[in-house]
């Protein structure tokens, strides 16, 4: 559906499948280059502050020559003021779905853009309201594996779909890149354009 302007390479510093399935749908072509950064959150820093943060030195991170466009992303939960990211172990999960349980929370993407003269960041910001879900379930949940490498020890794209009542805000943003928001900035830098010609 789009296409990136000519003499530009575009690289998505993610090791996420979800990133890289979300940002192939519109058509783009990219090359994937993980980035490693420390993903610990400082004492006093907001969520949003945090997943801007840390987008922008995963960006950072990704050498880039001419012509080429580093794109990053970094995810957070967030509720009563803590930011939960990816839990270390099983024990973990199971705290930050208690604390999720039949509640709303917010879930921050931070995006950003390393690009030939400079750089871009921009944020998605969703609320999801989880059901009331019995302990049984929660531990059922979390032995299926898949809380693990997820922030906030769920997948609303998988079997996390289950436990989440109603998502307000981007839903991609929840899966972790809010595509609309990433798209209209691509755009208006000019780094990408609708592609008319049919794809086979
Ligand atoms: C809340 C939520 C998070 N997630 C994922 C998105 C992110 O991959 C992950 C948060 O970790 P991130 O640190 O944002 O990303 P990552 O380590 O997976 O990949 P990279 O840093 O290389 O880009 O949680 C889901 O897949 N579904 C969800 O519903």
């Amino acid at each position: 559906m789009y296409r990136l302007t000519p003499g530009l390479e575009l690289i998505l510093a993610s090791a996420s499948p979800r990133r890289r399935e979300l940002l192939g749908r519109i058509g783009l072509e990219f090359a994937v280059a993980p980035a490693h950064v420390d993903e610990t959150t400082a004492p006093g820093e907001t969520a949003q502050q945090a997943a801007q943060r840390l987008a922008q030195a995963k960006a950072l991170a990704t050498p880039a020559g001419p012509g080429q466009v580093v794109l990053a992303a970094d995810t957070l939960v967030t509720i009563d003021g803590v930011i939960l990211g990816k839990p270390a172990d099983q024990a973990q999960a199971v705290a930050m779905l208690e604390r999720l349980n039949g509640r709303e929370h917010q879930v921050v993407t931070g995006f950003h853009l390393r690009l030939p003269g400079g750089q871009r960041g921009g944020l998605g910001l969703s609320n999801v309201r989880f059901r009331r879900l019995a302990p049984a379930e929660i531990a059922a949940y979390v032995r299926s594996g898949e809380p693990m490498g997820k922030a906030g020890a769920y997948a609303v794209q998988g079997l996390g779909a289950a436990l989440v009542e109603a998502v307000s805000g981007s839903y991609t943003n929840v899966v972790g890149l809010p595509l609309a928001a990433v798209v209209k900035l691509l755009l208006e830098l000019g780094l990408i354009a609708p592609n008319a010609e049919e794809r086979p």
